[in-house]
């Protein structure tokens, strides 16, 4: 089974724009993001333009703030700050990655934990640790809800997670753990990775490698969740696994594109309207 995300995303979207209906019958503003995005990386761009649009279908307000690579990082701190103290923002983004210049631990932290709605401000962090109630990373959240979608149970099974980065491994990993899974993080120092990975049930790809994971580091009738996001030789979009040559092998896999990334985006407009009925006492 091919794991159909984009179509997955949608529905969820549309349920979404259904909960902002009942905010506007009910509240006298709209929940709203602000994005802001420091250079001119084409995919950042990209992104960047795709959550404007995921608002405006489902209703919420949202103001893209766009600086060239020369915005201190000074001058972004004052920007957080005043957007903290505004009462009308819900949500916060900084769009990843920043500039060399610019420190991302400084930026983050700055971010009010409750207007965070990527999840990545340590008071988040460790709210997702303990198992608290907290805004939970975009694409790890996505990459639950597509198992939930699809009936999968993650109690008692065998999850290996590739990659460490905070904004993806480390989250998806604590929330296969809360979900009774047994959670593997495997990274680049790890020896034997075939082996490891060929046990799992569920096999999470986050390195960044094209098409890096072949059958042999797959076990028949897994569940590949591929967040990798790369180009191939003919420089078409691809994933860190061979979709090709594994599809026939697994139970299901998500595509690249069209898997967890149109999740990504969607989890972010939920965590959005979140933050709002959080700040709203709703
Ligand atoms: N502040 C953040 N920065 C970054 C995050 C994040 O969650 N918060 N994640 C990524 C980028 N990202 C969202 O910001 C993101 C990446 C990819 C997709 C997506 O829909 N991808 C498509 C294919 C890509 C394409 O068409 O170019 C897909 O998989 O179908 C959405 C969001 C890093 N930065
Ligand atoms: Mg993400």
């Amino acid at each position: 089974m091919i794991i159909n995300g984009k179509e997955i995303a949608l529905k969820i979207k549309d349920q979404l724009k259904n909960d902002v209906e009942t905010i506007r019958e009910n509240y006298s503003r709209m929940p709203k993001l602000v994005v802001i995005l420091i250079g001119d990386n084409p995919a950042s761009l990209t992104y960047v333009r795709n959550k404007e649009r995921g608002c405006d279908y489902i209703g919420i307000e949202s103001e893209i703030i766009k600086h060239d690579s020369s915005f201190s990082e000074r001058q972004l701190l004052e920007e957080i700050e005043i957007l903290n103290n505004d009462e009308t923002v819900d949500g916060i983004l900084v769009q990843l990655p920043l500039p060399k210049h610019i420190s991302e631990e400084k930026v983050l932290n700055a971010i009010a934990f409750d207007k965070d709605v990527d999840g990545f401000h340590p008071h988040n962090v460790a709210n997702l640790f303990l198992g608290q109630n907290s805004l939970v990373p975009c694409t790890p959240k996505g990459m639950l809800v597509l198992l939930e979608k699809i009936n999968y149970d993650l109690d008692g099974k065998e999850v290996v997670v590739v990659g460490r980065s905070n904004i993806v491994g480390k989250p998806v990993a604590l929330l296969c753990l809360q979900k009774n899974a047994t959670v593997t993080i495997a990274h680049s120092k790890t020896k034997d990775l075939k082996k490891i990975c060929s046990r799992a049930d569920v096999l999470i790809t986050a390195i960044g490698k094209p098409k890096f994971f072949n059958h042999e580091y797959i076990k028949d009738d897994a569940i590949v969740l591929d967040v990798g996001i790369n180009r191939d030789e003919n420089n078409k979009l691809c994933g860190d696994v061979d979709f090709e040559d594994v599809k026939d092998k697994v139970k299901a896999i998500t595509p690249v594109p069209g898997g967890i990334g149109p999740m990504t985006i969607t989890m972010l407009m939920q965590n959005t309207i979140e933050a709002f009925y959080k700040r709203n006492g709703g």
